[in-house]
């Protein structure tokens, strides 16, 4: 066992954050595989209404639980969800021994947090062991200076804000000077955190769980946080025309929720669920930011499908902060994993498609200035169509 379960049998909890496509599912990955002997829970929430999360997830022993109808930051749904996902594992026989929440890339991890420190029974036997940050050494710095975001939050901040340990990832992708230069940055927006690096998040998991992060008494939750924070979700919710950057927003209001915050913003973000879309559009979390989800049930040619990909990243990369996809290639019976992170693009073979089940392709982009149709139409091109229906054309 790599740590004990509190001393009143409280089972610890991780809060896993980072930007969109810092690292985090590949930590997860790196933590659910290792030797620590530990019976890990994980619940996933994913910003998009398909889910890819949890096919890139290694198969494991550990359970994962996901949470795709919204951001758990800025909808009080998906937070209650959360809850109830915590009540049916704390009702089990067996218990865990460790639970991670890894919140969509652009969730504000104070509110999640806060969860943990409400006055109830699943907050009573849990314990919050700290806030886990990852940064991807490359993009990070775009994403802290947006100028489309000045005047508004910014959920890369407030992820560092929060974190007890930031983890400078991708550290192969830039110079060692750059990653010390972040390294200043970091220590400038949160003074408390430890700070780590790691290429493909592999770090001394002794580091990352079981870390005690809010057990001193310095880091201090005002009880009232969350009260505020909902009552304020509720409101706009209700109103769906309210921004924060507008007079009625009362920032001061909201209390911090961290010792480390220098600031506690409301929680907004962007959820690309149906039902959700206004209430978090209703924050001044940046509402450009948008989700695509497309679903293709015919395989695609690769060769098109590396063309098409190529130039829409050579194009529009700065604007795609994200996109995930399992796909379905023609002559190859095997899963294709697609991630790209801006203009770093990865498409490998995964794992064989299962037996007889259908072989339907999903991807979700992640960003801004994304036209539905155009990338529906522009991946149309790159399916494979047989030689036969050519010929019945
Ligand atoms: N070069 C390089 N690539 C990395 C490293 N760590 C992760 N990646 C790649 O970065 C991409 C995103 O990694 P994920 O672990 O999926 O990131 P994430 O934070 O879970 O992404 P979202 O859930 O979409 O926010 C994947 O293609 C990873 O293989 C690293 O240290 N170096």
């Amino acid at each position: 066992m790599m740590h004990e379960t509190g001393a009143a049998g409280t089972i610890p909890v991780t809060i896993l954050t980072g930007f969109l496509g810092a690292g985090k599912t590949t930590l997860l990955n790196h933590i659910l595989t290792a030797q620590h002997g530990m019976r890990i829970a994980v619940i996933e929430n994913e910003f998009g209404a398909v889910d890819v999360d949890s096919d890139l997830v290694l198969a494991s022993s550990e359970e994962i639980f996901q949470m795709t109808n919204g951001c758990i930051c800025c909808v009080v749904d998906v937070r209650k969800d959360l809850v109830r996902i915590l009540q049916a594992l704390l009702a089990r026989p067996e218990q865990f021994d460790h639970i991670i929440v890894e919140t969509s890339g652009l969730a504000d991890p104070t509110p999640v947090a806060a969860t943990f420190f409400m006055d109830n029974d699943v907050a009573r036997r849990l314990r919050l062991d700290g806030v886990v940050t990852l940064v991807d050494a490359l993009h990070i710095e775009g994403h802290l200076d947006d100028p489309a975001l000045a005047g508004m939050d910014n959920q890369a901040v407030d992820q560092i804000v929060a974190a007890d340990r930031v983890i400078i990832n991708k550290t192969d992708l830039v110079e060692p000077a750059k990653a010390r230069a972040l390294e200043e940055r970091m220590r400038a927006i949160n003074q408390g955190a430890r700070i780590l690096y790691s290429c493909h998040a592999q770090v001394d998991l002794g580091q990352v769980l079981g870390i005690g992060g809010f057990d001193s008494g310095a880091a201090l939750v005002d009880p009232h946080f969350l009260d505020e924070h909902e009552a304020h979700v509720r409101d706009d919710s209700h109103a769906h025309a309210h921004e924060c950057g507008g007079d009625e927003c009362d920032h001061a209001s909201h209390a911090h929720a961290h010792a480390h915050a220098s600031h506690a913003d409301i929680p907004g973000g962007v959820c690309e669920a149906p039902g959700n879309r206004a209430e978090a559009h209703g924050h001044s979390h940046d509402p450009s930011v948008e989700s695509v989800s497309l679903t293709f049930a015919a395989p695609f040619d690769r060769r098109l499908l590396d063309a098409w990909l190529a130039q829409l990243l050579q194009a529009q990369g700065d604007d795609l902060f994200r996109l995930k996809g399992i796909l379905a290639i023609a002559g190859d019976g095997r899963r294709h994993v697609l991630q790209a992170v801006h203009r770093v693009l990865d498409l490998r073979p995964a794992d064989t498609w299962p037996a007889g089940g259908s072989r339907v392709s999903k991807l979700v982009f992640i960003g801004r200035n994304l036209d539905r149709d155009t990338l529906k139409s522009g991946l149309d091109w790159c399916l494979a169509v047989p030689a036969t229906a050519v010929l019945e054309a």
